[in-house]
């Protein structure tokens, strides 16, 4: 403000603030009056940024959305209930009044507000690993554990199994058999050839669903297989409509060719275990989960506690060692990466 500038009086400034706080809540965008809106009608957000979302219709349209000032939150993923304005308004075609309870989320730590949702009713996280670079048990672990935190239930795929012999095929079936054991699907397929991919397909279909997993692992390659149009994944929906840039980086919902849908992201696909308490890791390992308070000590680590009924569940064959060591592994290295535990990643040191 410059220095000969006048005061405002209280009315000025009073108007002042309104419209900064519309402008701060997009109040600024175009409105319809409620004659010009139509029914309301069923929708899902297959896209969300800013002030605005893309909404898809029952149909498969899809039309870009103000939303009411009464939502305070809205990811991908979320059902809502919408209306179609007359005509459009400066590229937008409607309005989002509500948005239906969610049957799942999905968060990350985010710096400002702790733990951010980023994509709603996923009904299951594709956790990808592949023979090459390495099939690690204790990175499936990982990722299983914050699967299971989620809620939402996680599926094992092993990719680039075209590069497996037959005695590669029974080491990774060894690596694997825990987890067959305790009940997690497996898909062991390879985006190169084709082979499992069938059968990946059928496990997508009618659900939302998530992929995971270290950088290459052919996560991009499997997913551009499944989607009708590849260029989808890194496509930017708003070039034509002078929004901006935004949908790069935000998350998006996408059809697969034999149905199921796909929400992708940067973000989501980084998820992993940073935030979780040591008390959450151990129930995310979900078979310890019948034998934990029956240790002789109400605080037993688990480790050479006397009385640890985990251990002697370990030794009585009842939980695979595998799994048990991989649990003590990676409460070891959360407690060595406190300092960063929030905002990196452990799975990547990023
Ligand atoms: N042999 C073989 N190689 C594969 C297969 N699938 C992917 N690859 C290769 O693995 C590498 C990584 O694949 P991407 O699809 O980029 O992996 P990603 O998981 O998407 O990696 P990020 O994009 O970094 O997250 C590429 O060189 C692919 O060609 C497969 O089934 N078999
Ligand atoms: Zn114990």
């Amino acid at each position: 403000m410059s220095k000969g500038k006048k005061k405002l009086t209280k009315g000025q400034l009073r108007r002042v603030r309104a419209n900064q706080s519309r402008r701060l809540k997009g109040g600024d965008e175009p409105q319809w009056d409620n004659d010009s809106l139509g029914p309301q009608l069923t929708g899902r957000v297959i896209s969300r940024f800013g002030q605005h979302a893309d909404v898809e219709d029952d149909q498969g349209e899809i039309f870009r959305c103000n939303l009411r000032r009464t939502i305070n939150s809205l990811v991908v993923g979320d059902a809502v209930a919408w209306r179609k304005g007359a005509e459009q308004l400066a590229g937008i075609a409607g309005v989002i009044e509500a948005v239906h309870p969610r049957r799942s989320q999905l968060a990350r730590p985010d710096y400002y507000d702790g733990l951010k949702v980023v994509a709603a009713n996923i009904d299951q996280i594709l956790v990808v690993s592949a023979v090459v670079p390495e099939l690690s048990s204790q990175i499936i672990d990982r990722y299983l554990v914050a699967a299971e935190d989620t809620g939402i239930p996680p599926v094992l795929v092993l990719n680039k199994v075209d590069l497996l012999d037959d005695e590669g095929f029974a080491l990774v079936e060894e690596i694997l058999e825990p987890y067959r054991d305790i009940g997690y699907p497996i898909y062991l397929v390879s985006s190169q050839t084709g082979e499992g991919m069938a059968e990946l397909a059928d496990c997508l279909k009618d659900k939302i669903s998530i992929f995971v997993g270290q950088s290459g692992v052919g996560k991009s390659s499997m997913i551009n297989q499944l989607l009708p149009d590849a260029e989808l994944l890194t496509g930017d929906v708003s070039s034509n409509s002078g929004l901006g840039q935004h949908t790069t980086t935000t998350a998006r919902l996408l059809h697969f060719t034999d149905g199921g849908d796909l929400i992708d992201s940067p973000g989501v696909r980084e998820f992993a275990l940073w935030h979780l308490a040591p008390e959450r890791v151990t129930w995310g390992f979900k078979e310890f989960r019948e034998v934990l308070g029956t240790c002789k000590f109400r605080d037993c680590k688990h480790g050479d506690d006397p009385g640890c009924a985990l251990r002697a569940a370990v030794e009585a064959g009842q939980i695979s060692t595998q799994r048990f060591d991989n649990y003590h592994r990676i409460l070891e290295t959360m407690n060595t990466d406190k300092p960063n535990r929030h905002f990196g990643n452990p799975l990547t040191n990023k």
